[in-house]
C-alpha cells in the first residue's frame, strides 16, 4: 500500500470530537472566530460613536435625563431596606446616579461601587456611601479608599449601548459579564443608560449576559417573552 492510500484519519481516534460540528460541542469554529472578529470591530466603532454622541448632548439636558433615569431605577428597585445596591462613579457622560445613592442610603439600603482588580478578572464591589473617602482606580475612576468587599443584591450597570433583548454594550473590558458569570448567586442586574443609546442588536455572543431590565429616561425595557 502506497503512502498516498493511507486514509487522512486516525485508525483509532482517541475520541470522536473531530467528527462533530464544533458549534455542537460549544467550541468556536473558524467561522465563529471570523464572526467574532467582525462583531468586535463593529462594537468598537459603535462604542466610539455612542460615547461621542452622549458627550455632545448639553450637560443640562444630560442632567435632566439622569434625574429621570434615577427616578426610574429607584422605582424599579422597590424596597431597599437591608439590601446592597452597587452603582458606579459616572464617567464619559454616563447618567449621574450619585444622588440616587444618597436616596437609597436614606431609605435603609447599603451602597457600593465596582472596583477593577485587574484586566481580565471579575470586578469586586466595595461598600461606599456619600462622605466616605475615595481614591483613583483603573482608568482613574474613583473607587472606595477603604477595602470593604461585599456581594450586592442589585447591580446597576451603566450601558454604552443596549438592545431590545436587554443585552449591554459596555466599554469592551468584559468586566460585568465576567463578574456576573462567576458570582455564586446572580444579583438583579439593572442596565442604566440613555434612550438614544438603543441599538437594533449588539450581536450577543456566548459570554454576553443580558440585563434583567434596562432603565432609560424614555422608559423601561424588559427582554421580550
Ligand atoms: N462608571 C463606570 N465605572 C466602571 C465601569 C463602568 O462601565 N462605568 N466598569 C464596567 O465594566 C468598570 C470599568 N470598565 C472599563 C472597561 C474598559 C475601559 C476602557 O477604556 N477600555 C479600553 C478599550 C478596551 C477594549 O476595547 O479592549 C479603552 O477604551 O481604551 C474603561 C473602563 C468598573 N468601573
Ligand atoms: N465570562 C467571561 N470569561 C472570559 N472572557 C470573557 C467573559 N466575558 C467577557 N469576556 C471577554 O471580554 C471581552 C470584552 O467583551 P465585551 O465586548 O462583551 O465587553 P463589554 O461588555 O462591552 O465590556 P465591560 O463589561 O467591561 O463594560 C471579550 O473578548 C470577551 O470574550
Amino acid at each position: 500500500m502506497a503512502d498516498d492510500d493511507i486514509p487522512a484519519t486516525f485508525a483509532s481516534p482517541a475520541c470522536f470530537m473531530h467528527e462533530v460540528d464544533p458549534a455542537y460541542m460549544g467550541l468556536p469554529g473558524p467561522l465563529d472566530l471570523q464572526a467574532w472578529k467582525d462583531v468586535s470591530r463593529w462594537r468598537k466603532a459603535e462604542r466610539e460613536r455612542l460615547i461621542a454622541e452622549r458627550l455632545a448632548v448639553p450637560a443640562e439636558k444630560r442632567e435632566r435625563q439622569g434625574k429621570a433615569i434615577a427616578a426610574g431605577v429607584f422605582a424599579e428597585i422597590g424596597d431597599v431596606r437591608g439590601r446592597i445596591v452597587s452603582a458606579y462613579w459616572p464617567f464619559r457622560g454616563e447618567p449621574d446616579l450619585r444622588p440616587l445613592l444618597q436616596r437609597i442610603a436614606a431609605h435603609g439600603g447599603c451602597t457600593a461601587l465596582p472596583v477593577v482588580v485587574e484586566t481580565g478578572r471579575p470586578l469586586e464591589f466595595h461598600l461606599w456611601q456619600e462622605g466616605d473617602a475615595l481614591t483613583r482606580g483603573a482608568w482613574n475612576i474613583p473607587v472606595p479608599a477603604e477595602h470593604r468587599p461585599c456581594t450586592p443584591d442589585i447591580v446597576l450597570a451603566p450601558v454604552v449601548g443596549y438592545d431590545p433583548a436587554c443585552y449591554r454594550l459596555g466599554y469592551g473590558g468584559g468586566f460585568f459579564d465576567r463578574t456576573l458569570a462567576t458570582m455564586p448567586t446572580r444579583p438583579r442586574v439593572i442596565g442604566v443608560g440613555y434612550g438614544a443609546s438603543k441599538l437594533a442588536t449588539i450581536y450577543p455572543q456566548m459570554h454576553d449576559i443580558a440585563m434583567d431590565v434596562i432603565v432609560t429616561e424614555t422608559g423601561i425595557i424588559r427582554p421580550q417573552g
